[in-house]
C-alpha cells in the first residue's frame, strides 16, 4: 500500500483516539487469580505481578502470552541537525541503518539475546525534514501519512511492540515538543543528548525556545507535532494509537520516544494505559516528562543510547514475568502449603 492510500487527515486520527477500548477487566481479574494460587508469597513478585496483569489487560488475553515481540526502529533526519545541536552528523542515520541491517547495533545484540524481532522503517532518512527552528517539520498530508506508516509495524500479528528511533538531532526536536506540549523553559527541557558540550548545549536550548515561539501558543498537540516534530516521532505516536486499537501492549524507549507517547497523552491522559514505561533515560528531562504523564518506568540503568535498547530490555523482563505466571505451579498442584495453613 502506498502512503498516499493509508493516509488519515488528523480529523480521522482524533476520531481513533475518541475511540479507545478500555482494559479487559474479566482477563486482568483471571491473572490476579491465577496470580495468587502460585506458590511464592503474595505480591512477591512486585512489579513482574503488574506486569502480567498489564499484559492481560491490554491484550484482551486471560493466560497472557507474547509469542511476536517486535522493536520497531524509525529512522529518519533532521533540519536542525544542521545548527549545531548534536555532537554527531546527520550522515550517522544512513550509517547506523547500515549497521542495523548487518548485526552491529547495541539494538542488535539486545533483539537477539531476548528473541525478539527487529524491524527498521526508513522514513526518508536522507532526506532531512526542514528545520523546526525556521519551517515546519511537515504539511498535514504528510504527518497524518507518516501516522499511518507508523501503524504498519503492527503487520504480521506482532503481539507486542517496542518504540524505536534513529535520527540524528531528534533530542531536540523531542525537548521542542515535550515544552509545547507541557509548558516550562527550554533549560528544563534540554540535555546532552548524543553528549554535546556546553556551547552545544546553549545552541539547543535557542533552538527549542525559536521552534516553540512559532507556534504562537499552539496547544493542539497535533498541530505540535507536525510543526515542529519529526517523521519518527509522528510514526511512533501512530503505532501507539495503532496499538491500543488492536489490543498491542507497547513499551516505550526513552526520552524521544516518550516525546511520541506524549503527543497521544495530550490527546487522552488514558491513551497511554497500553504502554509501559522501559526505563528512566539519564537525558535529564526525562523523568519529568514521566512525572507530568504519572508513569513511572521499570528501570534506571543510566543509558541514553535510543534505538528501542531500553525497552528491549523491558520485554526481557516481560517475557521472564509472563513465563512465570503461565508455568508456576499452584499451591494445590503442588502441594504446597499456603498462608497460614
Ligand atoms: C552512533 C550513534 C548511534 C545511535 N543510536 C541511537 N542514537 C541516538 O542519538 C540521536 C539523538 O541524539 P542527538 O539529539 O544528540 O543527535 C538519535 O539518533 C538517537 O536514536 C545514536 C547516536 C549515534 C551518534
Ligand atoms: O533517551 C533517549 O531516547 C535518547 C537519549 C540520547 C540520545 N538519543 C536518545
Amino acid at each position: 500500500m502506498s502512503l498516499a492510500e493509508t493516509a488519515l487527515p488528523f480529523t480521522d486520527i482524533r476520531n481513533l483516539v475518541k475511540s479507545f477500548p478500555g482494559a479487559d477487566e474479566a482477563a486482568l481479574a483471571a491473572v490476579r487469580a491465577r496470580e495468587a494460587q502460585l506458590t511464592k508469597p503474595a505480591g512477591s513478585l512486585g512489579r513482574l505481578e503488574e506486569i502480567s496483569e498489564w499484559v492481560a489487560a491490554w491484550s484482551g488475553n486471560a493466560r497472557p502470552k507474547v509469542t511476536r515481540p517486535l522493536v520497531a526502529i524509525f529512522a529518519t533526519a533532521h533540519g536542525i541537525a544542521d545548527k549545531g545541536v548534536s555532537a554527531y552528523p546527520s550522515s550517522v542515520n544512513r550509517q547506523m541503518v547500515e549497521n542495523f541491517a548487518a548485526g552491529g547495533a547495541a539494538i542488535n545484540q539486545i533483539c537477539r539475546i531476548n528473541d525478539i524481532g527487529l524491524k527498521v522503517f526508513d522514513l526518508a532518512v536522507d532526506i532531512p525534514t526542514p528545520a523546526i527552528t525556521e519551517e515546519d517539520a511537515m504539511d498535514e498530508a504528510n504527518c497524518a501519512a507518516t501516522m499511518a506508516y507508523g501503524m504498519e509495524a503492527l503487520a504480521g500479528g506482532i503481539d507486542m511492540v517496542c518504540l524505536g528511533e534513529m535520527g540524528i538531532g531528534n533530542t531536540t526536536v523531542a525537548a521542542a515538543v515535550l515544552m509545547a506540549l507541557f509548558g516550562g523553559t527550554a533549560a528544563e527541557w534540554v540535555g546532552r543528548g548524543t553528549g554535546v558540550d556546553d556551547q552545544g548545549l546553549v545552541r539547543k536550548q535557542a533552538a527549542v525556545e525559536a521552534a516553540v515561539a512559532r507556534l504562537n501558543g499552539e496547544k493542539d498537540p497535533l498541530e505540535i507535532l507536525r510543526r515542529i516534530g519529526g517523521r519518527e516521532i509522528a510514526a511512533m505516536a501512530g503505532l501507539i494509537i495503532a496499538a491500543r486499537l488492536q489490543r498491542v501492549p507497547v513499551i516505550v524507549d526513552g526520552f524521544v520516544t516518550t516525546a511520541a507517547a506524549a503527543v497521544v497523552y495530550a490527546m487522552d491522559p488514558a491513551g497511554l494505559d497500553h504502554c509501559l514505561f522501559a526505563h528512566v533515560s539519564a537525558e535529564a528531562a526525562h523523568e519529568r516528562a514521566l512525572q507530568i504523564m504519572g508513569k513511572t518506568a521499570l528501570l534506571n540503568l543510566g543509558m541514553r543510547l535510543g534505538e528501542g535498547t531500553g525497552a528491549a530490555l523491558a520485554a526481557g523482563l516481560v517475557k521472564a514475568a509472563l513465563e512465570a505466571h503461565n508455568s508456576m505451579a499452584t499451591f494445590a498442584d503442588a502441594g504446597v502449603s499456603g498462608k497460614d495453613a
